[in-house]
């Protein structure tokens, strides 16, 4: 379970969370929307550890992941995986490589063993074919898949992704919602998104966090969210992007 305890977050005075309370339970799937600089992504940023609360407690796993010392973090760090907006692949190394590399020098795992798990997640990312080819060669939706196969590949408890199909044609956005799907529904990752795409949040979620300036201000299931929202403020954000 990941659980926010009153955290607050600042940035040069001006703050972004708000004592924000929130947990998502193990194996599920919550998806954030919410406006531009409602504070979404310094959620995942401050699960990364790449930024650091101001206040209040966060823990993931039952572990502390902030307050805690570094090697506490690096170990509850090593549960979570994240794929951002634009998939960072290594351009000089095969599909299978980038896949492979993490596993091989961070968990090492042998490079017959990383391979194996490889080729199945490239399987389950509908790229088994690709494994030999550089990363250049695949489209954009290809890349976003070997950049979630490489990071399903370090076996994260926690997957983070960070607007996955903005960066993907049209046309690419629903093939990445079913492999979503997928993942979900073949392996207990515990998956916290955040998205422009409503379509995405209807459809892959268990859960949805409406987000304005740095406080939830409503949850609950997808078809409450979209079709009964209590908030004033998440039905004109609704009413605005649907
Ligand atoms: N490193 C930083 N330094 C200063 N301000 C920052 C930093 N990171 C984020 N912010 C500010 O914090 C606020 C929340 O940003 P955040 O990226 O979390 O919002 P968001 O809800 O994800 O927005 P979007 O939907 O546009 O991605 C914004 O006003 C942003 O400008």
């Amino acid at each position: 379970m990941i659980r926010f305890d009153k955290v607050t977050k600042r940035f040069g005075g001006r703050t972004v969370l708000d004592s924000l309370d929130f947990s998502v339970h193990t194996g599920k799937h919550v998806t954030l929307i919410g406006p531009s600089g409602s504070g979404k992504t310094t959620i995942l940023r401050l699960l990364m550890t790449l930024v650091k609360p101001d206040e209040g407690t966060i823990t993931v796993g039952g572990e502390r992941l902030w307050p805690a010392g570094e090697k506490e973090v690096r170990e509850v760090r090593r549960n979570i995986g994240m794929v951002f907006q634009q998939f960072n692949l290594f351009p000089h190394m095969k599909v299978l490589r980038n896949v492979t590399e993490a596993p091989v020098h961070v968990l090492g795992l042998s490079r017959d063993e990383a391979e194996e798990r490889g080729r199945e997640l490239l399987d389950l990312v509908g790229l088994g074919a690709y494994t030999d080819s550089f990363p250049g060669r695949l489209s954009g939706g290809q890349q976003q898949r070997v950049a979630i196969a490489r990071a399903l590949a370090m076996r994260p408890k926690v997957l983070l992704l960070d607007e996955v199909t903005s960066a993907l044609d049209p046309e690419l956005v629903a093939g990445m919602l079913d492999l979503l799907r997928d993942i979900a529904r073949s392996t207990d990752v515990t998956m916290v998104c955040v998205t422009h795409e409503m379509g995405f949040a209807k459809d892959v979620s268990d859960c949805v966090m409406m987000f304005d300036e740095g406080r939830v201000l409503e949850y609950g299931p997808p078809e409450k969210i979209f079709s009964a929202p209590e908030h004033e403020r998440t039905k004109e954000f609704l009413s605005a992007v649907l």
